[in-house]
């Protein structure tokens, strides 16, 4: 059969004519979603301030069902990946019609933060870069922006220290979570003989150690806020070169001197989107609890970790930072799976640490969002 170029364009434009009709259908039945969530916010609001829309219009178990489904129904030629990032900005643009959304991030532009906002609220929503991990929290605390992302841990570096840190002292709730694989680039606007200075952010410094030490063994390393400030430092200095995302090659104007140059190529970092409220329960839930021990008691910490295998769960996280209230007291932080934060089992189980643990809190609960399954 020969193929004709206008003929095939034709049944193009016939299949772009159904899938604009189609497209604006969803987007009306988005729009309706929208209207339904305000009613339900309305019915249960004490009335206190009606002219503030708190409404939650991201709703991430939902996208993460509507992404399964697209991957199951999926039958190529397009791969998962393509079609989920097209539905990444239907879901974007539905989310935008529903409501005027800001997303605060530690930017400036090009920092992994940003590419895992991006990737996790597509483009038609706004964003606010933010100097800091603190500006983030504090940006989502007063309401300047209705979800911050903030980057939790990292598979080589481990914890990122004053995300914790902040949980401790912030109201604002865990919604949901999302890991970014992460390849770094040595930029710079000279050659690599003639650095004398690489800037990054400690937990990417501390993800590029082995390169470090066999390529710029003795030279000045100095720590900023994030991978894209740094970036931004290196392009304003001669003899300067940044640890960063490969995009802020073309946005500070900079030079590729070294790629992939992170410890392990399986290098991850997981993110949390924080918000005012965490969303109801779905088929499968991560929850993340913040407590203290009371060291009066013996092996309390202990006790308090038999809590969960009693209710047979799984514990995926745990780590613990000096509490500031008095020396060699600390704030411990336990991550489980297969339980929401409003469940029976999770209110039973708070109720027996508090028998072993003191201040029991709920930072967050969310989707559990397992990376091999993020195609987008
Ligand atoms: C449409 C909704 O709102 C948002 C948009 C979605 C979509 O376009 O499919 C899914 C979840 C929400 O983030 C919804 O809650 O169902």
């Amino acid at each position: 059969m020969s193929l004709n170029l206008p003929t095939l364009r034709q049944q193009i434009d016939s299949l772009d004519h159904k899938l604009i009709t189609l497209l604006n259908e969803r987007a009306q039945v988005s729009l309706d979603i929208g209207a339904a969530k305000r009613q339900a916010a309305a019915a249960t609001s004490n009335g206190d301030s009606p002219e503030e829309d708190n409404t939650h219009v991201y709703i991430p178990g939902r996208e993460k069902q509507v992404f399964e489904k697209v991957m199951r129904l999926n039958p190529g030629p397009l791969a998962n990946e393509n079609l989920c990032a097209i539905y990444r900005e239907i879901m974007s643009a539905s989310i935008a019609l529903q409501k005027d959304v800001l997303v605060a991030y530690l930017g400036p532009v090009g920092s992994f933060s940003h590419d895992a906002s991006m990737k996790r609220f597509g483009d038609s929503v706004q964003y606010a870069s933010q100097g800091t991990i603190a500006d983030v929290f504090e940006a989502v605390e007063r309401g300047r922006c209705q979800y911050g992302v903030v980057p939790f841990e990292n598979s080589i570096a481990g914890s990122v220290v004053p995300t914790l840190d902040k949980f401790i002292k912030s109201k604002v709730k865990i919604r949901a979570e999302t890991y970014l694989p992460v390849h770094h680039y040595l930029l710079s606007k000279t050659s690599a003989e003639a650095v004398r200075r690489v800037y990054s952010h400690p937990v990417a410094l501390a993800q590029c150690q082995t390169f470090l030490k066999n390529n710029f063994k003795g030279i000045e390393l100095v720590p900023c806020a994030s991978t894209s400030e740094a970036a931004q430092l290196a392009s304003k200095e001669k003899f300067a070169a940044a640890i960063c995302n490969k995009v802020c090659a073309d946005i500070y104007g900079l030079d590729i001197l070294h790629a992939d140059i992170e410890d392990q190529q399986d290098n991850t970092t997981r993110f949390f989107i924080i918000s005012d409220a965490w969303d109801a329960p779905t088929a499968s839930d991560k929850t993340l609890l913040m407590f203290t021990v009371d060291h009066r008691l013996p092996g309390a910490l202990c006790d308090g970790l038999k809590v969960f295998k009693d209710h047979n769960l799984n514990l995926t996280k745990i780590d613990s930072r000096p509490s500031l209230l008095k020396p060699w007291h600390y704030v411990f932080f336990v991550e489980c799976a297969g339980v929401h934060g409003d469940s029976e089992v999770m209110s039973t189980v708070i109720e027996e640490l508090g028998k072993y643990c003191l201040d029991v809190k709920i930072v967050g609960t969310y989707p559990d969002q397992r990376p091999q399954d993020l195609h987008y």
